[in-house]
């Protein structure tokens, strides 16, 4: 990865009428990044998108992408590749002249039977897209971001209703895209996936972000979780927990190695099962359900 910024966006504000959708957003996205923006439900995610994409001018503040305004589309259109949550394709269209005219209007040159395998709907080429399922539709949608492998890949809820080794796929794909050195924006609720993939997050509440940075850099402010049921009556434990719900116990901390070794030996030396035990370090859920409560 070099540090040459594929997107620049600085003090970004976009209103609709008196409101404030997005305000003074200011990231960065280097070359062969993937990047997630995330974020709670109506955060400003979508608006900050299409205005990078270049289909939403800025209210102020400034966007560029390599370098370029994005509304200049002859600059930039061609470098960059789109999945959006719904494309318009048309439903009479089969599934190889879709891909043949929306990669034709990309600008970019690839072999729509190129395109139709690393999306797997080789044996659908021949279909209308009526005919296809909502997974196959996602491919499809997919097949199109990655005509030509764009400099820039943007992906909305890439993985919103397919499958799992559908899913598997399109990281593979992904993967490969940054190989041969893309630069990769995702947005999803799958946070999992994001936790997994991106280089870095900005997670974004309220128009602005509350927090950005690697997986690492947000998840470390928060403590690991060691959950485990105990048989009664029990000793003492030898680390502070608090009991759940479903009686279990949480430990909550920041030496997540250290406290399990903890709990184990004292475990071990008092020949308790520790009943569904569980422990691992603070996933983006925490991060994402502690919005708010800070
Ligand atoms: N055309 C519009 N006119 C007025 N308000 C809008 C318009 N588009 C979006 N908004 C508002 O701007 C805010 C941000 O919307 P946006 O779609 O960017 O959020 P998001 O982060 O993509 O949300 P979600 O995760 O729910 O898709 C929301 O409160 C939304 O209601």
């Amino acid at each position: 990865m070099t540090s040459t910024a594929v997107i620049d966006v600085e003090h970004l504000h976009l209103s609709y009428g008196d409101f404030h959708a997005v305000r003074d957003l200011s990231f960065q996205v280097r070359q062969g990044e993937l990047y997630a923006l995330l974020g709670t439900n109506g955060a400003g995610k979508t608006s900050t998108l299409e205005t990078v994409e270049g289909h939403r001018a800025a209210t102020s503040g400034t966007v560029r992408v390599f370098g370029q305004s994005p509304r200049d589309r002859r600059a930039v259109r061609s470098r960059m590749g789109i999945m959006l949550q719904e494309s318009g394709f048309s439903p009479d269209l089969t599934v190889k002249e879709s891909v043949g005219l929306i990669g034709g209007l990309t600008g970019r040159t690839d072999r729509v039977d190129r395109v139709l395998h690393i999306v797997d709907l080789t044996r659908k080429a021949g279909t209308r897209v009526s005919q296809l399922s909502g997974g196959e539709k996602r491919r499809l949608d997919f097949a199109t971001a990655v005509y030509g492998t764009p400099e820039l890949v943007f992906l909305d809820e890439p993985t919103t209703g397919l499958d799992i080794q559908s899913r598997d796929d399109l990281w593979a794909t992904v993967g490969r895209l940054r190989e041969a050195g893309s630069t990769i924006v995702l947005t999803t609720h799958y946070l999992e996936e994001a936790q997994q993939h991106a280089d870095r997050i900005g997670l974004m509440h309220q128009g602005t972000f509350h927090r950005e940075g690697t997986v690492a850099e947000l998840t470390r402010t928060l403590p690991a979780v060691i959950r485990f049921g105990l048989p009664t009556p029990a000793p003492a434990l030898p680390v502070q927990a608090t009991r759940e719900a479903d009686g279990r116990f949480l430990v909550e901390t920041f030496s997540l190695q250290k406290d399990l070794h903890v709990v184990l030996r004292w475990a071990r030396d008092n020949g308790l099962e520790l009943r569904d035990l569980e422990a691992g370090p603070t996933r983006l859920d925490d991060v994402f359900r502690a919005i708010g409560t800070e």
